[in-house]
């Protein structure tokens, strides 16, 4: 008979119980470090409900296992990994890095439990293997909203503008965004022919490389990516987060249009650097049939840390309503780009944002 056809013998079956035993140990706490984390580091309820989701599955699939035979094969005082730790593990020097090494810990758990567990009790292998991926996906929420958080912190009015009439106009326009304190400028035309959308991108990209504003292309990963752009804004029927940023790699911001909160939790997930949520209000720049309004805008800023711009007919006086529903980001064409005096327009709403959370 070949070996892997023999039962596993006692010493084995113990052995596989002690990892057992201690792997389901080191996932559980793992876990919990991480949904710490994100409750009262990242304060995201949305990222908070799939950690504990995670935990009580966890703790579902472990019950799959007797506990007794589990401390009885437990011998902690003979366990030689016990007072063995590697300096990596006993210096943590922000939150994040606690975060990150928890769910490493967590997923290597999973790991041992999904391999071992396929000695004794096949059955259950599979679970872990599930919560393993589910574990991938969450890093991928929790690291890009931590880190947009922290390089949009103080990204507030995002303007999209289109080319104008001429290379002239589009240059005088974005200086005077810039000089009215616009954080993000958005490139937004869908009627130039590429050679020319390509141009205004290349423009775009010179006036402001020496400033903090940041250059978005709509909708184009290549014009983006030719022009060396900051990133790219794509709609939900556009390319995805995936193959924008296979286009554009990593480092570059992907920005997504949601328009429900089930868009806006699966775009975290998938990666998206910062959400547009809305339409808010009427626009005079674009139609809508629907509009999920400051409904959404208070979805969204009850549960969702990833940075995330409210959008649609946002002007002066409406302003004061989507600070009120909870967001204090927004995207505005028509009340800036169409503004007699652009500069003062921004000046006035990057103004109304200031006191916000
Ligand atoms: C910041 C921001 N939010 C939303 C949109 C809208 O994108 P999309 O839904 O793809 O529609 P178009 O702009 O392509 O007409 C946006 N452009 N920017
Ligand atoms: C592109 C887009 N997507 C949702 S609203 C909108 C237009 C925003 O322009 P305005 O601020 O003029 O309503
Ligand atoms: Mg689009």
């Amino acid at each position: 008979m070949p070996d892997e056809q023999q039962p596993p013998n006692a010493q084995s079956t113990i052995a596989a119980w002690r990892a057992i035993d201690a792997a389901a140990n080191r996932a559980a706490e793992g876990l919990r470090v991480v949904e710490d984390f994100v409750r009262f580091g990242l304060d995201d309820r949305h990222l908070t409900t799939l950690v504990k989701n995670m935990r009580h599955d966890l703790a579902s699939a472990l019950q799959q296992f007797s506990s007794e035979t589990l401390h009885s094969a437990r011998d902690t005082q003979a366990d030689v990994g016990v007072t063995l730790s590697t300096n990596g593990e006993q210096s943590r020097t922000n939150l994040t890095q606690i975060a990150t090494s928890n769910l490493k810990r967590a997923q290597q758990s999973l790991r041992t439990l999904e391999e071992f567990s396929k000695l004794v009790h096949p059955a259950v292998s599979a679970y872990f293997e599930q919560l393993r991926y589910r574990s991938y996906t969450l890093e991928k929420g929790l690291t890009t909203t931590q880190a947009n958080s922290e390089r949009l912190a103080g990204a507030r009015l995002y303007v999209l503008i289109d080319g104008c009439q001429n290379a002239e106009k589009f240059s005088q326009i974005v200086a005077e965004l810039i000089a009215g304190g616009v954080d993000i400028v958005q490139l937004r035309d869908k009627s130039l022919d590429d050679r020319t959308l390509l141009e205004r991108a290349r423009q775009l990209r010179e006036i402001t490389a020496a400033t903090s504003t940041f250059a978005i292309v709509n909708d184009r990963c290549d014009i983006a990516a030719l022009a060396d752009a900051d990133g790219v804004h794509v709609g939900q029927e556009e390319l995805s987060v995936k193959e924008a940023r296979a286009i554009l790699g990593v480092g570059k911001l992907i920005g997504v249009s949601t328009h429900s909160i089930d868009q806006a939790r699966r775009a975290v997930l998938d990666g998206a650097d910062y959400i547009g949520v809305g339409p808010t209000f009427p626009s005079q720049t674009k139609s809508f049939d629907q509009f999920p309004g400051l409904d959404l805008v208070r979805q969204v800023a009850g549960e969702i840390r990833l940075p995330a711009f409210a959008i649609g007919g946002i002007t002066l006086e409406n302003i004061g309503q989507v600070v009120e529903a909870g967001l204090s980001r927004v995207a505005v064409s028509g009340a800036i780009a169409g503004a007699n005096d652009p500069r003062e327009a921004a000046e006035a709403m990057r103004q109304s944002l200031r006191g916000a959370n």
